[in-house]
């Protein structure tokens, strides 16, 4: 060794070559001279050429020089605001000869430096004597673009590079994994890993043995493993150091043969450092003893360690260097023995296996496997299509006796039984007129009509008296209002009548509606006083939107009652202005002039009610009293022999009887006590328990009368006002959608496709949607003039398609019923067109029951 040390130091005398280095040389290549004397030339040579270099250099600024950076070379891979991503490789050595002040070498990229260690968070203790190199920016692969003599010049450097990286790995072959504190070069291809120097101030002197050396090195990284626990793993530090790796492919960075005993003033233990993630952090369990790892490929120990030897932390020597070198960077905190019984639970089925294979056993079948499942889903997909509900065939009761009922309605010579509605604008006087009817008829006792007097009288409303007969209502009375249908009946000597008086205020046209549906004829009430007719009549008076109504819901005959003549002293002029006015009118509405009748009257006085005016100022009129209209009447035409159809107008129950009671009336067909019918929508059947007709009991009844019939072997739940109550045989249907021939009334805004509507007809009620306007038509012709027309407007005719948006809406068409196959349409409370169900285009599930 001393003659090898003193033959380097003579071949380069006159260098500033120290005695250390000629010893480290020389111990490094194994005593070899010229290869230590080589090494030492290029050593000089780089020293010198850094020298050159470091001179050109700008000054490092105080600040950055005084900064405590890391007693270990560290890496760092950080984004600066000048160049992110910018792969720092920090370099710090630690120098025995350098522990009073930190050094700082800067490689090429030098002014990068203050910022890219601005702002570091975990700073270095300030005791560490620290050498930093910065390594300036990775090696390019290649140029992007540019010119062939840029990347020629690129290749020429990366080839230089490449001879520089070589060179001094050659020289650090015989210590791999271990560089001299002295050596600064930084570009080599291990440096561009992150590299970890230990601080040989803190390991063995020279001096020590081999086995104290290893101690020490042992005690240092076991010592260093204990503190992983309480320690960041970004804190770089001796102290906080464990995730330590060897550089290079994984052999032995302190190998058993090198001459670790010799002097370690120069010789620093390279390792790599990575820092794991927190999550990663987690899944290591560094606490499990060292034979929980596998053992390493080959057995080591540490030079000049004896077995047996035990050292500060409770490990032996192997112990330690399993740990140190063959631990596995990530691993989960399970044994072999865990790993096989987790194996083990795969291969048994799951809790949830056992709970459905009992269940499929339970229920007689067996659940196939997944793989089996969409079978057996389409199996289930067909069984549920093959599912149908099947109602339970519906018998027809039979009465105990069987009726011929339209041999018994023949036989009888029953007076004909006619509804009138009696409409107009409201305060015409029409409850009046009708009281004073019933009164004049005999229909209402004297007594009863004097009692209303003084009540009248006492509430203010002494003129009232007879609007009292048929507003019954408490409300109604004291508002003066009629509000709903009023139902009175009284008979001539020819005919039974049903007076079905209509309020005539707008907010309750649909009501008014309800009473038109079921009348055979209309009584139109206009109030002839000064101002007040023409009130009646305009836009926004009730006067022809009753008569357009009466009109689109199949009433034909109609009788112009011209009251309160006495506020016009029984003028005949004004009679006859109203009249033409009037005429004008009812005859663009549909109503034929035969048809239509005025007659000159005073409700309060009783002329030409019942009796014929005796007044003087009246002579000037011969015609007819109302009560002679209504009775010259042509008799209506019934189907009595059709299929029952009966609308109900209301629905309560009995007191004593437990059955549900309905009235309204016979529309087509007819019925008798001990029969089965079906009420639609609800689809159920009800067996006819008693008729009533007029308060008096009978077995049977046709169409036309107004009944209350009692109902059993139904709830009461599945019957509402304005159902229908038809024969078992011939079921109505409940329309989806379905077109209509409908004269539009007077509008705002013009209807339009998709136009939200309500339809009306008696007592039944739905919203709806206007699908398509299929053709405007002529109005005295009912021919087509025009195809999908955009709009309708007031007074036009046309064919539309509405769809029922509600549950349901019992209808027929009017070729079938002209009593169900009729609509009224209504918008914001204004009536916007009415008319004829031509055709029921498609029909609810519910009510398929054909
Ligand atoms: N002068 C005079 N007043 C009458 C006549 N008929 C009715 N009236 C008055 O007109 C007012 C309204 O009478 P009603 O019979 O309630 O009128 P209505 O048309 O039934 O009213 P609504 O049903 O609420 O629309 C009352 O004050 C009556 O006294 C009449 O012939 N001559």
């Amino acid at each position: 060794m001393e003659d090898a040390v003193a033959q380097v130091k003579h071949i380069l005398r006159g260098t500033t070559v120290t005695d250390a280095q000629v010893r480290d040389a020389v111990w490094n290549y194994y005593f070899d001279v010229d290869r230590s004397v080589k090494f030492l030339r290029d050593q000089l040579k780089r020293q010198e050429s850094k020298r050159t270099n470091t001179a050109k250099k700008p000054a490092v600024p105080k600040a950055f020089r005084e900064r405590s950076l890391f007693a270990d070379t560290v890496s760092c891979r950080r984004g600066t605001g000048h160049d992110c991503n910018e792969d720092l490789r920090l370099s710090a050595r630690l120098s025995p000869s350098s522990k009073s002040q930190p050094k700082i070498h800067l490689g090429s990229s030098c002014q990068y430096g203050i910022s890219v260690f601005d702002g570091i968070p975990w700073g270095l203790p300030a005791s560490m004597n620290t050498d930093i190199t910065y390594c300036g920016r990775p090696t390019r692969m290649g140029l992007l673009g540019g010119s062939s003599k840029l990347a020629a010049l690129a290749k020429a450097r990366a080839v230089k590079r490449q001879q520089q990286s070589e060179q001094p790995q050659e020289q650090s072959e015989p210590m791999e994994g271990i560089q001299h504190a002295s050596s600064s070069t930084p570009s080599t291809a291990s440096q561009s890993r992150s590299s970890l120097v230990l601080d040989t101030s803190v390991l063995p002197s020279p001096s020590e043995s081999g086995v104290s050396i290893s101690k020490r090195l042992t005690s240092l990284l076991a010592e260093r493993s204990r503190d992983r626990g309480r320690t960041s793993a970004r804190a770089i530090s001796p102290e906080k150091q464990f995730y330590l790796r060897r550089t290079g492919s994984g052999s032995p960075s302190i190998s058993s043969h090198s001459p670790i005993n010799s002097d370690l003033s120069s010789a620093s233990a390279v390792f790599s450092e990575n820092i794991p993630s927190s999550f990663a952090t987690s899944l290591c369990d560094f606490s499990l003893p060292p034979s929980t790892f596998p053992s390493p490929a080959s057995p080591s120990s540490f030079p000049g360690a004896s077995n047996g030897d035990v050292y500060g932390n409770g490990m032996s020597a192997d112990e330690i260097w399993k740990l140190i070198t063959n631990k596995p960077f990530f691993y989960l905190p399970v044994t072999e023995t865990q790993v096989e019984e987790i194996k083990a639970n795969f291969d048994r089925p799951s809790p949830d296996d056992i709970i459905k294979e009992a269940q499929a056993t339970k229920g007689g079948t067996t659940i196939a496997a997944s793989s089996k499942k969409q079978p057996q889903r389409a199996g289930l997909e067909t069984e549920m299509k093959s599912l149908s509900i099947q109602e339970p065939a519906v018998k027809a009761s039979q009465p105990k006796q069987k009726i011929n009922v339209v041999e018994k309605f023949i036989s009888s010579h029953r007076k004909a039984h006619v509804n009138f509605v009696v409409v107009g604008h409201v305060d015409a006087g029409k409850s009046t007129l009708m009281g004073r009817l019933l009164y004049d008829v005999g229909a209402i006792d004297e007594r009863t009509i004097q009692k209303y007097k003084r009540d009248a009288n006492n509430m203010g409303k002494g003129s009232f008296a007879f609007a009292w007969v048929l507003d019954q209502s408490k409300e109604e009375r004291e508002r003066g209002v009629t509000m709903d249908v009023a139902m009175n009946s009284f008979e001539s000597s020819k005919v039974a009548f049903t007076i079905l008086d209509a309020p005539g205020h707008k907010d309750f046209v649909p009501n008014m509606i309800a009473g038109a549906s079921e009348a055979d004829f209309a009584v139109l009430v206009i109030d002839s006083s000064p101002n007040a007719f023409e009130a009646g009549f305009v836009q926004s008076g009730q006067t022809k939107e009753h008569a357009l109504l009466v009109r689109s819901l199949g009433v034909q005959r109609i009788i112009v009652a011209v009251n309160k003549v006495d506020n016009v002293n029984w003028s005949e002029f004004r009679f006859d202005e109203v009249k033409e006015i009037l005429l004008a009118f009812l005859s663009a509405a549909g109503f034929s002039e035969s048809q239509t009748t005025f007659i000159p009257c005073s409700g309060l006085c009783g002329d030409n009610i019942v009796n014929r005016s005796g007044r003087a100022e009246l002579s000037w009129y011969k015609g007819n009293t109302l009560l002679e209209e209504l009775e010259n009447l042509t008799t209506v035409e019934r189907d009595i022999g059709a299929p029952l159809r009966m609308s109900v107008t209301d629905v309560f129950k009995g007191n004593a009887s437990s059955a549900v009671n309905i009235t309204g009336r016979i529309n087509a067909g007819n019925i008798q006590v001990g029969e089965t019918v079906l009420a639609i929508p609800s689809n159920e059947t009800a067996t006819i328990k008693s008729i009533t007709i007029a308060d008096q009991p009978n077995d049977w009844a046709v169409a036309g009368d107004n009944v209350q019939v009692a109902l059993s072997n139904i709830d009461i739940v599945h019957l509402r006002a304005g159902d229908i109550l038809c024969a078992i045989s011939s079921p109505v249907k409940c329309a989806q959608t379905f077109s209509a021939r409908v004269i539009v009334f007077q509008l705002r805004i013009p209807l339009i496709k998709g136009s939200n509507i309500l339809i009306y007809r008696g007592r039944t009620t739905e919203a709806a949607r206007i699908l398509r306007l299929t053709a405007l038509l002529d109005k005295s012709t009912g021919k087509v003039t025009k195809h999908k027309p955009r709009h309708l407007v007031s007074g036009q005719s046309a064919i539309v398609e509405l769809e029922v948006m509600g549950s349901s809406f019992p209808m027929e068409t009017f070729k079938a019923s002209k009593d169900l196959g009729r609509v009224v349409l209504r918008q914001e409370g204004i009536t916007v067109a009415a008319g004829i169900v031509e055709e029921i285009l498609s029909v609810k599930n519910e009510t398929m029951n054909e």
